[in-house]
């Protein structure tokens, strides 16, 4: 499902962000991605979610290089693979039940079939009567559950999730990998940047450790 083949990212103004990076996953497969900050795991993540292209190297995933992938397509791929980041990234003045339909207006979706899928999202993060709420009224856990179900209302094969609990205590923070849990049982490829070792090492997934930009260990899981 994913699969970087010698993929190196350079900064101009701040240097190598990644080096000579190798790995592959399968589909459904749930890894972590850990290192210091600054290792590369952001950087890793966005090449994935074509936030940024590769210096060098190759990223493929679902069968398409993304090096050379049309323009046009961009869209499309985006639609693939679901992204979830630390600070949310909610629209403030919009309802969560708007800002969880977002990519589905964005993808021309007619205006019945988003209602469903919207409120199949937030039923799926356990928001189903938040909907009228803005993101303010709601709890840093509940919020990242709306920045959960707007990744996952277009059903992509594929998350990334950036940090999800960095904001959050460490109950919510398990109540949010176990959602990962959950989505990881019905098929879908996680891969999850993350401080939190102790959670990691009490879910026993595959881990891959970057430092300085480099894969420096990829061990762990089932
Ligand atoms: N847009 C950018 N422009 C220039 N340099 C960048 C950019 N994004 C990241 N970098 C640099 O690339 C390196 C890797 O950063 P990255 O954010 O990928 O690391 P990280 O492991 O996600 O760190 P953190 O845990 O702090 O988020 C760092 O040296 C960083 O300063």
């Amino acid at each position: 499902m994913i699969r970087f083949e010698h993929v190196f990212k350079r900064y101009p103004e701040r240097g190598e962000a990644l080096s000579d990076v190798s790995f592959e996953m399968n589909v459904g497969e749930m890894a972590f991605l850990t290192g210091h900050s600054g290792a590369g795991k952001s950087t890793l993540l966005r090449l994935l979610g074509l936030l940024e292209r590769p210096t060098r190297g190759q990223v493929v995933v679902h069968g398409r290089n993304l090096a050379s992938l049309p323009r046009g397509q961009i869209p499309f791929h985006r639609r693939q693979v679901g992204m979830i980041f630390q600070d949310y990234r909610l629209l403030p003045d919009r309802s969560v039940f708007d800002n969880v339909a977002l990519p589905l207006v964005v993808a021309g979706l007619p205006h019945k079939d988003i209602g469903r899928r919207v409120r199949a999202a937030l039923d799926q993060v356990g928001l189903l009567k938040r909907e009228r709420a803005t993101p303010s009224a709601l709890s840093g856990g509940e919020q990242q559950r709306v920045g959960i179900a707007r990744a996952v209302v277009a059903r992509p094969p594929v998350l990334l999730a950036d940090e999800p609990t960095g904001n959050l205590d460490p109950d919510l923070s398990r109540e949010i990998f176990e959602l990962f849990e959950r989505f990881h049982a019905v098929g879908v490829t996680l891969l999850i940047a993350t401080h939190d070792l102790s959670l990691v090492r009490s879910m026993s997934h595959r881990t891959f450790t970057l430092h300085d930009g480099r894969l420096v260990k990829d061990s762990g899981g089932h």
